[in-house]
């Protein structure tokens, strides 16, 4: 369970080998500890003195179990390894399991895609006999040679693997000794010059063994080997496994924390001691409480919420993409059920049973592989011990790692019993939930970790940067964290093997540890490729390939950057690139092209059917994004300066490759400029967007800037292909709002220019004449000669509803009542989209059955004038007509709010 025990170093091997390659040289072995990856290099020098064996350890120690002189032992065993000084001499033994069964600590290496795992076993006879007292006693101040000395001779950590390779096919588990070798080989191992580390004394000692890891203990307990605990801090020893009963009360009673209660950066400072150099930061920032995990509220919340209220489920399924923290919350989870502390903040960290979790010493959390307990027998064992009370702590937690290697009967098993069981919680951790049974699937409460969103992992790796003391350029952890795919502790390594080249961490060299090619340089690239230049693109791609990038990582990255270009609007995370191609490259040709290329998706109201949405279901972030590049493209300076300083895109609709896009402004004149150059905004947009852009341009009053919950009251139907002035009581109360009415009592003001013509003086004439008037409503669903004949012309192409409602009002217009009593509404099907008649359906019934005094109908036929038919005295009392419009704005109060709790 603990640290060690589990996997002192998550190292991705081919990640680290080749960042090895390139760090070796330039490490300082003063300032770095490179013991943990000296593990995965190819070339390390293994030839080492005897005391090797201590400072081997890949950061696995308890936090309160450190030796200062071991440290030193450490960074002097990094000297020697660089320079081949000494041979081992210390002899190597397999642990037996069998002999005094008790700690030792396990250094994983996962081949994150391979899920093998490598656990490297180290023990320390004589460092282990020391007395725990000894651990929290005053780093030593012995020299080092002393150390040497007390360490040599004895027997020492070997290497034991345990390859998960296939385990779903293999039946055994447990690889044979060739598979394990050549992972040895694989990480490195096979350079081992010293005899400890022969590969051919480990086989033989490992091949003298019939299984690996498991004896017939009554419970399993993979970690387990003979070591007592040496209680320095890079021993991978551990205390005995049986109560030490100097050690909790001590604990204690010295209050030493093992972990925060807080969370947060600060806290591990505690934690570190004096051992940080040697840890690899995934363990030095391994979260201990709920606080300390990024981006998982909601799964923290939950977990808090179900040990305050004391529903506890015995089984629990924490599944997700890897590195996001399942192991982590696991453990936090597990301490928080057991955690003595009667304080709010749970997990304390100092009580006996947070301490002996933290630090791997827990009884009653056991932490297993699904491997390791994939066989009848272990299973049964398990069982068995998981049938027996917790011996210290409040449950007994099992927590089990990618359980979807489980075997159909072992998990059967569990299922069976879990139930049975009381006082137990098993913890199911997976990160390929598909591969899982639906028995188990709904047996457990299921907790999905998502991947690490880039914003929570940038302000992560600041924060262990601060903490760190390293100089960064922010730009290097935003790439760090786009390149970790959700992952928090990939990005979390690669840092830690930045950190290796110096306390410097800058986007450059991140480009060269990762291999890739700097934005820039791709950009040039494209510019040269899109720009037909072939001899310089060749040249130029020729040159990046030979300076470092492989020909695949170059077109891989190429062909992101491309689709990040045309997905710019919808993904603002990758606009950055976008941002800077367009910016750079706005004049060719082949880049306008791509960047205009239509985007047919409807991405950004997913799945929103509310035609006048607020944009609270947007993506602000997108919208903005959206609008930043829409801004961009325009020519005109003053334009762009009101659009980028008061301007702001509310909402973008987008259906059957027509966009609606809402901007508002909180200043009317504002929105009088914005209006006047309508066209050239909803033209960017298109750019931006790729397909027709409707625009409606709102005015807002101050007191919605305020709040900008408070919308108005309005309501918009369809997709408008023209602009609206919305007139709603909301700005009515407001005196900015008012001189802008007053303003727009000019008719001409109220349509620009290019419209102005298509009405006819009537018309205009009218619009004045009402514009104030907040009596009536306005409707505009249409356009048509004869909406029956239309009707019937189109039968088929309209649903018969909506054909019978047309007739319905048109008939009651006819009728003898007065007009000016009737709601009027005529229909221009042609310029309906079908997916939207229900929706006009919907809301001529709201009018006709909410008394509406007036609905005038526009008949709007864009280059004929004659063609608008307004019920005279319907005319005498209408408000505001907007053109080629499905649009309607209540401007009555009442029956505003009435609409407006209706909303289609
Ligand atoms: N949500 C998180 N909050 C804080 N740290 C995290 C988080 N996720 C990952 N980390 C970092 O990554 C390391 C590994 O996390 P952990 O082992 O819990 O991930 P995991 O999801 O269990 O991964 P895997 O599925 O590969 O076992 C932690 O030590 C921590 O440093
Ligand atoms: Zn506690």
């Amino acid at each position: 369970m603990d640290e060690g025990r589990r996997h002192s170093v998550d190292i991705p091997i081919k990640k680290t080998i080749v960042a090895l390659k390139r760090v070796r040289s330039l490490r300082d072995p003063t300032t770095n500890s490179m013991s943990k990856f000296i593990t995965a290099s190819d070339d390390a020098n293994w030839e080492v003195k005897a005391c090797v064996r201590e400072t081997l350890d890949l950061g696995s120690f308890n936090s309160n179990q450190v030796h200062k002189s071991h440290k030193i032992c450490l960074e002097n065993f990094m000297l020697e390894t660089q320079h081949n000084v000494g041979s081992g001499h210390a002899s190597r033994i397999i642990n037996n399991r069998n002999t005094t069964s008790k700690r030792s600590s396990v250094v994983k290496i996962k081949a994150s895609r391979s899920k093998r795992s490598v656990f490297v076993r180290h023990s320390c006879r004589d460092c282990c006999k020391r007395p725990l007292e000894k651990v929290a006693a005053p780093p030593s101040t012995k020299p080092m040679p002393e150390e040497v000395d007390s360490c040599s001779g004895t027997n020492v950590e070997v290497a034991e693997t345990i390859l998960n390779a296939k385990p779903a096919k293999k039946k055994n588990e447990y690889v044979s000794w060739k598979k394990t070798s050549s992972m040895i080989e694989e990480i490195g191992m096979s350079r081992v010059g010293s005899p400890s580390f022969s590969l051919s004394e480990i086989q033989t000692n490992l091949s003298s063994r019939s299984t690996y890891g498991f004896t017939n203990n009554d419970e399993i307990d993979v970690v387990d080997s003979n070591c007592s605990g040496c209680g320095i801090s890079n021993c991978w020893s551990r205390t005995p496994k049986d109560k030490d009963p100097t050690l909790s009360p001590d604990i204690e009673a010295q209050e030493l924390p093992l972990l925060s209660t807080q969370g947060g950066v600060e806290d591990h400072k505690v934690t570190s001691l004096v051992s940080d150099n040697s840890k690899s930061l995934c363990q030095k920032y391994r979260p201990r409480s709920f606080g300390d995990l990024v981006g998982l509220k909601v799964v923290a919340k939950s977990l808090m919420h179900a040990i305050s209220r004391g529903k506890i489920a015995p089984l629990y399924l924490f599944h997700g993409p890897r590195g996001t923290g399942k192991t982590s919350t696991a453990r936090i989870f597990a301490a928080t059920l057991n955690c003595l502390s009667v304080k709010e903040h749970r997990p304390c960290g100092f009580c006996r049973e947070c301490v002996f979790l933290f630090s791997g010493q827990s009884r009653d959390v056991k932490e297993l592989y699904a491997a390791t307990i994939n066989h009848k027998d272990r299973i049964k064992t398990l069982l068995k011990g998981a049938s027996r009370d917790p011996l210290t702590s409040q449950f007994k937690v099992y927590i089990v790692e990618e359980c979807h290697f489980l075997r159909g009967e072992i998990l059967s098993a569990i299922l069976n019993n879990v139930e049975i069981l009381s006082r137990h919680v098993f913890v199911m951790i997976t990160s390929d939930s598909d591969k899982l049974p639906q028995s188990l699937l709904s047996q457990c409460q299921r907790y999905h970790f998502p991947k690490i969103k880039d914003d929570d992992m940038i302000c992560r790796l600041e924060n262990i940067c601060i903490q760190e003391g390293f100089v960064f350029e922010r730009d290097a952890l935003v790439f760090l964290s786009s390149k970790a795919n959700g992952s928090l502790r990939d990005a979390e390594n690669t840092l830690d093997q930045l950190a290796l080249l110096g306390k410097k961490i800058t986007l450059s060299l991140t480009h060269e540890l990762m291999g890739v090619v700097s934005d820039e340089e791709l950009l040039d690239l494209l510019y040269l490729a899109l720009s037909a230049d072939t001899s310089n693109t060749v040249r130029k791609a020729r040159e990046l390939m030979w300076s470092r990038i492989d020909p695949m990582q170059l077109v891989s990255q190429l062909a992101k950057l491309i689709m990040d270009i045309l997905s710019g609007g919808c993904h603002p995370e990758f606009s950055l690139a976008a941002e800077k191609f367009l910016g750079k490259y706005a004049h060719c040709q082949a880049l306008d092209s791509i960047s205009k290329s239509p985007i047919q998706t409807n991405f950004i109201c997913y799945g929103c059917s509310e035609l006048n949405c607020s944009g609270n279901h947007c993506n602000r972030a997108k919208l903005e994004a959206i609008w930043r590049r829409a801004i961009r493209i325009l020519q005109s300076g003053s334009l762009k300066g009101i659009l980028e300083k008061e301007g702001n895109l509310s909402s973008l609709h987008i259906r059957e490759g027509q966009a609606l896009a809402t901007i508002e402004f909180y200043n009317p004149d504002h929105v009088t400029k914005a209006e006047k150059s309508w066209k050239l905004i909803a033209s960017s947009l298109q750019n931006v967007l790729g397909c027709h852009v409707d625009l409606r341009i709102n005015l807002l009053s101050t007191c919605e800037k305020k709040n900008s919950k408070v919308r108005k009251l309005s309501l918009t139907l369809l997709n408008c292909s023209g602009r609206r002035q919305e007139l709603s009581e909301s700005n009515i109360t407001d005196e900015n709002e008012r001189q802008y009415l007053s303003r727009k009592e000019s008719i001409d003001e109220i349509y620009p220019t290019d419209y102005g013509h298509k009405f006819s003086p009537q018309i205009k004439q009218l619009h004045a004449n009402t514009m104030h008037d907040s009596s009536c409503f306005h409707a505009e669903l249409v356009t048509g000669n004869n909406i029956e004949e239309k009707a019937q012309s189109n039968r088929r192409e309209i649903p018969a509803q909506f054909v019978q409602t047309a007739r319905i009002s048109m008939t009651e217009s006819n009728s003898s009542k007065a007009r000016d009593e009737i709601p009027y509404i005529s229909i221009e099907e042609s310029e309906v989209p079908p997916s939207c008649f229900s929706k006009v359906l919907k809301l001529q019934r709201r009018l006709l059955s909410c008394n509406a005094s007036h609905i005038i109908c526009l008949k709007l036929r864009p280059h004929s004038k004659s063609d608008f038919y307004i019920p005279k005295k319907s005319a005498e009392k209408a408000h505001f007509l907007t053109y080629d419009s499905y649009d309607m704005t209540p401007s009555s109060n009442t029956k505003s709010a009435a609409l407006n709790e209706d909303r289609v």
